[in-house]
């Protein structure tokens, strides 16, 4: 039998609706995670292939590993972090479906023993309830903080133009609904290659197409900044949640939000906003150091 590679760096291999990432345990935050790193490791020809990574680590650590300068509003210093990257190798400041999958794979893991913690974000603090967490499946509500509307603006798709909300969800979006657009229509769109206003948004945007609220549900489909098309998108579907809801005159309320991935649960009420749906742990291994030092 052949001998198994040895000391290599853990992984594993999640995702939330089929928004995927690779995981990398470094509660240290010992790993020097470059753009070039993250990029070859969510290429799906030469890395592992995935949406995003999620680095797992205190928040001390990465203060003092010098990733982050200081903590983020209402994050401590003993907090998990998620340091979340984007398949780009840019650094986002959120990731509503990496949270859930974060926190899945801390108390599957064992890392974590509460079902109720905060997850630390670029964005600030995320409180989480893992409802369940087994090796391979986990149910999480993510406590998604505020949601601000920035005004309107336009992006155009597919030659069409689209008009939209621009939503702050910690991160940027512009979450289009649109009048009377169909499910078949919405699938027969071609994302790829959204123009927008960059004046709008000078840091880039995640762009929503949404279809009209009915019986409590609305279907979406994002093109997220820094990777492209994706079968979800958490925050996304939050900024869909309450651009569907303010189109029908309301700011409250639960929308379930289909994406290609899958659905999720999205509440919005005086308090903040929820976002609950799944996550899955695919399976963990070892990357090649060898590979990861040439990266
Ligand atoms: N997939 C994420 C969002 C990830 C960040 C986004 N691409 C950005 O650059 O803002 C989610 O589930 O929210």
């Amino acid at each position: 039998m052949a001998a198994p590679l040895s000391g290599g760096i853990p992984f594993s291999k999640g995702h939330g609706t089929q928004n995927d990432f690779v995981i990398l345990p470094d509660t240290e935050a010992q790993l020097s995670l470059t753009e070039s790193l993250v990029t070859a490791l969510c290429d799906r020809q030469q890395g592992i292939g995935a949406d995003g990574v999620l680095r797992v680590a205190r928040t001390s650590a990465l203060i003092e590993a010098g990733v982050l300068e200081s903590a983020p509003d209402g994050v401590a210093a003993t907090d998990w972090f998620m340091d979340y990257r984007n398949a780009d190798g840019s650094i986002a400041e959120m990731c509503g479906n990496g949270v859930r999958v974060f926190a899945h794979y801390l108390c599957a893991s064992g890392l974590e023993t509460s079902a109720e913690f905060t997850v630390g974000s670029r964005a600030g603090a995320r409180p989480v309830i893992v409802h369940s967490a087994d090796a391979a499946k986990g149910e999480v509500t993510v406590s998604m903080g505020p949601v601000r509307t920035l005004g309107n603006s336009v992006a155009e798709i597919d030659h069409r133009k689209f008009s939209g909300i621009g939503i702050d969800v910690g991160n940027p979006h512009l979450a289009c609904v649109v009048p009377e657009l169909s499910v078949d229509e919405l699938r027969a769109l071609d994302i790829s290659g959204p123009q927008y206003d960059a004046d709008f948004f000078p840091t880039g945007v995640n762009i929503e197409i949404v279809t009209p609220l009915l019986d409590g549900a609305v279907h979406m489909r994002v093109h997220e900044r820094g990777v492209g098309e994706t079968r979800s998108c958490g925050t996304g579907t939050v900024a869909a949640a309450a651009a569907a809801l303010a189109d029908v005159g309301q700011t409250e309320g639960t929308v379930v939000v289909h994406v290609p991935g899958g659905s999720v649960a999205v509440t919005l009420d005086s308090t903040g906003s929820f976002l609950r749906g799944p996550s899955v742990l695919v399976g963990s291994g070892e990357l090649n150091r060898l590979w990861w030092e040439n990266n």
